[in-house]
């Protein structure tokens, strides 16, 4: 029976990445999309402003929406100190179980809680199912027309604090319009864009980080 990209994502990891190597799985990973199959992981280049923006930081709790694979979760997970929570959403359940295993493969399980559900549902109960006071650091890279209602979501519920710094993935392309419309004209954030490329490709996209201001 034919195989799913996540799979062969997957099988990809197991194939060539070390055990308990984070940074083994991201380089598998990447080749593997890079020369074989397309696929949707930030990717190495805008990966690299991603860890830039994780070390600087340095957060205790990290909100993902859209895990995918589980590419960036890995990449996140791999750089945050020893007591810190990576909580990522994920609501297609074939590509949680893939993003599971391939979080296990790269020993980043303690660090990682991986929740199956949408985050329109989730965002307002991470305070009492989890204990989430506020979060230091939202990474998006789910559903494009998703971006602000969750923004919007997350200010509601109290989970961003004076300083809470949101990064968002495909701002150019595919693109997140409205999202950047009301981020860049709200006075309760500074915004800055990272201009890089498409995974993969000489296509131009770019990262918006920005900070809450309170
Ligand atoms: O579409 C892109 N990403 C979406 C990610 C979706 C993943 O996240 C999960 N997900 C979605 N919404 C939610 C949700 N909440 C919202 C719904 O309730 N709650 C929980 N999980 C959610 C899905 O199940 C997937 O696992 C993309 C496209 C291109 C692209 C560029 C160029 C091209 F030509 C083609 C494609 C490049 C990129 O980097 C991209 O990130
Ligand atoms: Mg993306």
């Amino acid at each position: 029976t034919q195989s799913t990209q996540p799979q062969r994502i997957l099988g990809a990891v197991q194939k060539n990445a070390t055990r308990g190597d984070p940074r083994s799985v991201v380089k598998a990973i990447d080749q593997y999309c890079r020369n074989k199959e397309w696929a949707m992981n930030v990717g190495d280049e805008k990966g690299c402003i991603l860890d830039s923006v994780v070390s600087e930081v340095n957060p205790s709790t990290v909100l993902e929406l859209g895990t995918y694979c589980g590419y960036s979760t890995v990449r996140i997970a791999s750089l945050l100190p020893p007591n810190a929570k990576l909580f990522t959403l994920e609501f297609n359940p074939h590509n949680a179980v893939i993003a599971r295993q391939v979080i296990a493969w790269a020993g980043v399980e303690d660090k990682v809680q991986l929740i199956e559900g949408a985050s329109g549902d989730w965002i307002p109960k991470m305070k009492e199912h989890y204990g989430v006071k506020t979060f230091d650091l939202v990474f998006l890279d789910h559903w494009k027309d998703r971006y602000l209602p969750d923004t919007k979501l997350l200010e509601e519920c109290g989970l961003l604090r004076k300083g809470s710094v949101l990064l968002a993935d495909n701002v150019i392309f595919p693109g997140a319009p409205e999202y950047l419309e009301y981020i860049r004209g709200n006075q309760r954030y500074e915004s800055c864009f990272f201009k890089s490329h498409l995974e993969y490709t000489k296509a131009l996209d770019g990262l918006e980080k920005s900070v809450f201001l309170g």
